[in-house]
């Protein structure tokens, strides 16, 4: 688990409560002059830094300093690696005077584990800027994916039922060891059902996985009533991760802990919520083959330029390219689902008809939620004794004209 250095923040963190004005911070802490030096230092270095407004990362090597950082539309960020409060002797490299803040590392709170009205663990990742991503221990599943306006990115059904053992009508449930009904086990397989745990010492992976990231590491092992129904000991590591920029990526490791090869399906099943299924549009799967559940899984080949949805949709596309997005015209915004060992793509919705056949599913709420899945699920993946599999989902939104 990360801990929360000092940073500084922009304008818009004002409402964060952990956020407030550096000017505030340093009265509070009994420097009663300090405002004066700190904004007579911001004006120097900040006429310096706009010169490297277009550069990502710069360093600037002062006492105490941390790193700055660019960032699109939000100008420089500083990660502040020293105590603030003792002396006001420290150069401040921020942009714009009057619009410094500094988050509180004691109000801030980056991971806090909790429980809900069932006693079922639950974790909040937040950053910064306020994006947030809930995580039930139950199924190692996403339940929420807030931006940083707290916008909610993922649909949950009104009709779901939160109490275990079945997996929540929503968010991001992981289907393992099987996808759907292909397969003896129940449908999408058990890691949705089962509890997980939090992983405290996890075996490291690559920074670019952590660094800047708020994560927390997750764990499910088969127990000796799992290996009744499926003989074959794994170990299910689970990082799910916040960016500093809102986005949420999720990595699957998958240890073959036997002594026989085993393989096994995997599907991020994302219900990502959308304002009207009648206008989004999925691009990426463009001349894509297909195998359509309503068809019996027959093979098609996806002939449109983008796919647009008018009634029921059970598919998973073969092997795809590392990137699809989804298009919400109503919304403005599109989302970008990147994966990495993940061929295929699960889309689905239920629509009308099949809605009213799911119990814990509103009627009309398919007009409002589109699954788009990575997936790997036509050549399920095979290790041997010791190996290991990675998989990787990143989801993030950006604003779309
Ligand atoms: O109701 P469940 O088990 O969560 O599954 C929902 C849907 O998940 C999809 O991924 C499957 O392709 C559908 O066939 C299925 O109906």
């Amino acid at each position: 688990m990360q801990k929360a250095d000092d940073f500084f923040a922009k304008e818009q963190q004002k409402r964060r409560n952990w956020v407030k004005p550096v000017s505030k911070h340093v009265l509070d802490n009994n420097e009663k002059d300090s405002k004066k030096k700190i904004l007579a230092v911001v004006d120097a270095v900040g006429a310096v830094l706009a010169s490297y407004l277009d550069k990502p990362r710069v360093y600037i090597g002062c006492m105490k300093s941390g790193e700055v950082f660019s960032q699109p539309q939000l100008g420089f960020w500083y990660t502040f690696t020293g105590k603030l409060g003792k002396s006001v002797d420290f150069q401040l490299p921020k942009v714009i005077a009057d619009q410094v803040f500094v988050a509180d590392r004691d109000s801030y709170k980056a991971v806090e584990l909790a429980k809900d009205k069932h006693g079922v663990g639950q974790v909040l990742l937040r950053n910064l800027c306020g994006a947030s991503v809930r995580i039930s221990l139950h199924g190692g599943q996403v339940l929420s994916w807030k931006t940083d306006h707290g916008e909610e990115l993922l649909f949950i059904s009104s009709k779901a039922t939160f109490k275990p053992p079945t997996a929540v009508r929503g968010g991001i449930p992981i289907c393992f060891p099987q996808f759907g009904n292909r397969g003896n086990l129940e449908q999408h397989g058990y890691a949705r059902n089962r509890m997980w745990i939090v992983d405290d010492n996890p075996p490291p992976l690559h920074p670019n996985d952590f660094n800047g990231k708020i994560y927390i590491d997750l764990l499910l092992k088969s127990t000796d009533d799992d290996l009744k129904i499926w003989p074959h000991g794994f170990e299910f590591r689970l990082r799910v991760a916040l960016a500093f920029d809102g986005s949420l990526t999720l990595i699957s490791r998958i240890r073959n802990i036997n002594c026989k090869p085993f393989s096994f399906s995997i599907a991020y099943h994302t219900y990502f919520s959308v304002s009207d299924i009648s206008e989004v549009r999925v691009e990426g799967l463009e001349t894509l083959d297909y195998l359509d559940n309503l068809c019996n899984r027959e093979r098609f080949t996806e002939q449109g330029d983008a796919l647009t949805f008018e009634s029921e949709v059970d598919r998973v596309y073969l092997s795809s390219s590392d990137v699809a997005a989804i298009f919400d015209h109503e919304k403005k915004r599109t989302f970008l689902i990147k994966k990495e060992g993940l061929p295929d793509v699960v889309v689905w919705n239920p629509w009308e008809k099949k809605s009213k056949a799911i119990a814990d599913f509103g009627d009309e709420e398919y007009k409002h939620m589109l699954c788009v899945d990575g997936a790997a699920i036509e050549k399920p993946i095979t290790l041997k004794p010791g190996e290991e599999w990675t998989g990787r989902l990143e989801l993030s939104v950006t604003p779309t004209s």
